[in-house]
């Protein structure tokens, strides 16, 4: 089941994840941008969205997407917005042109700026409401946009949802090493999972390799004093403070992992760590579902459990954004009863 959807998910996350490299590699490198620019992260989520919703629509062309980003920013009459325009289109077509392993080009080259709507309705295909009913593509073209800044972890994340419901999820994390017990092995992981057949990952190099089963760590409640646990890099989109109690409470003497993105959810579900926390920082806060529909498929189908800190499901039929949740709280199912009860405990609720 959702063998073509697999198919086209990997394909078209790992080659935005190779397009948001060589951004990354022309662009946050050279010279003549500083750290704080934000331009190469603006450059690469626009590109990265056109693509995937271009290679999308020519397998899937009636399916809606719930995107990160809308082309309002490269609509603008001004000079900076038709040079961002230009500079998309150039990437996109320069990916849309290389030779595919069936040895032809997509065929699908935006041309010149003069066909720029294409690119652009392209982008504005992401500004889909959402929902309960169908199927919709939920995206998050350059996850972790600070991570990527800092040639950190990032990721490009991809789900499918039917009814509301997560059925399948790829996210390719360029950063993250292909075996995280050995330091000195290439970067560059696709992780998959399909609802009810497992959890898998392959190098990003690997276009048509072998997808390798991925498994949570075999913790128990006995053995939970010797977990670690991974959190946001930036304290404004999780308490770190909380986190620091919250492990304390459970007898956790790890240092916490900090990373950007959902490259949090694949290191716990391959095992590189073993519970995920993200604990609202302002009340009004509410998540947006593009940040969390594969990770959490990933992750419960590697043999973990994701609620929020009230152990209720995320809701993704509820639109864009997940409006009845705060927070996320994954781990392996066997240990997420006994961390549900220290957050609760520590967040008093
Ligand atoms: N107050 C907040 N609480 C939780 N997440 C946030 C908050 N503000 C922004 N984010 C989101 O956190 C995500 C990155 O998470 P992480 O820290 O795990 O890398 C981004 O998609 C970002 O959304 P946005 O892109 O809309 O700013
Ligand atoms: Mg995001």
């Amino acid at each position: 089941m959702l063998k073509s959807e697999l198919q086209v998910a990997l394909t078209v996350v790992s080659r935005a994840a190779n397009l948001a490299q060589s951004v990354f590699n022309k662009l946050v490198t050279a010279e003549t941008v500083t750290k704080n620019d934000k331009s190469p992260v603006t450059v690469a989520d626009y590109s990265c969205q056109a693509l995937i919703s271009l290679l999308l629509s020519k397998s899937f062309p009636n399916d809606p997407i719930v995107g990160e980003e809308d082309a309002n920013d490269l609509k603008q009459p001004t000079e900076s917005s038709i040079q961002l325009k230009n500079r998309v289109t150039q990437l996109v077509n320069a990916e849309l042109s290389k030779p595919q392993s069936i040895g032809e080009s997509d065929n699908l080259e935006l041309g010149t700026s003069r066909d720029s709507n294409v690119l652009l309705d392209a982008i504005d295909r992401g500004t889909f409401q959402g929902g309960s009913s169908g199927r919709m593509w939920c995206l998050d073209p350059i996850d972790g946009t600070k991570g990527f800044l800092r040639g950190g972890q990032y990721a490009v994340c991809l789900a499918l949802l039917v009814e509301g419901k997560v059925q399948l999820g790829v996210i390719a994390c360029p950063n993250l090493p292909v075996n995280p017990s050995n330091p000195d092995s290439p970067k560059g992981v696709v992780l998959a999972a399909v609802k009810g057949q497992g959890a898998f990952q392959r190098p990003i190099s690997e276009t048509n390799g072998t997808l390798t089963p991925i498994r949570m760590n075999p913790i128990t409640p006995e053995s939970l004093s010797y977990a670690s646990f991974c959190e946001s890099v930036e304290s404004g989109h999780s308490s770190q403070s909380d986190a620091a109690n919250i492990a304390n409470e459970l007898g956790i003497t790890n240092e916490p992992v900090r990373m950007d993105s959902q490259a949090k959810y694949c290191s716990i579900s391959r095992g590189d760590g073993d519970i995920y926390l993200r604990l609202p920082v302002s009340a009004d806060y509410e998540e947006k579902i593009w940040d969390h529909a594969p990770g959490r498929l990933i992750v419960a189908e590697a043999g973990g459990k994701v609620t929020d800190i009230h152990n209720n499901d995320l809701d993704f039929s509820l639109g864009r954004t997940l409006k009845n949740n705060k927070g996320v709280i994954a781990a392996s199912a066997d240990i997420h009863a006994d961390v549900i009860k220290a957050v609760q405990k520590v967040l008093k609720v």
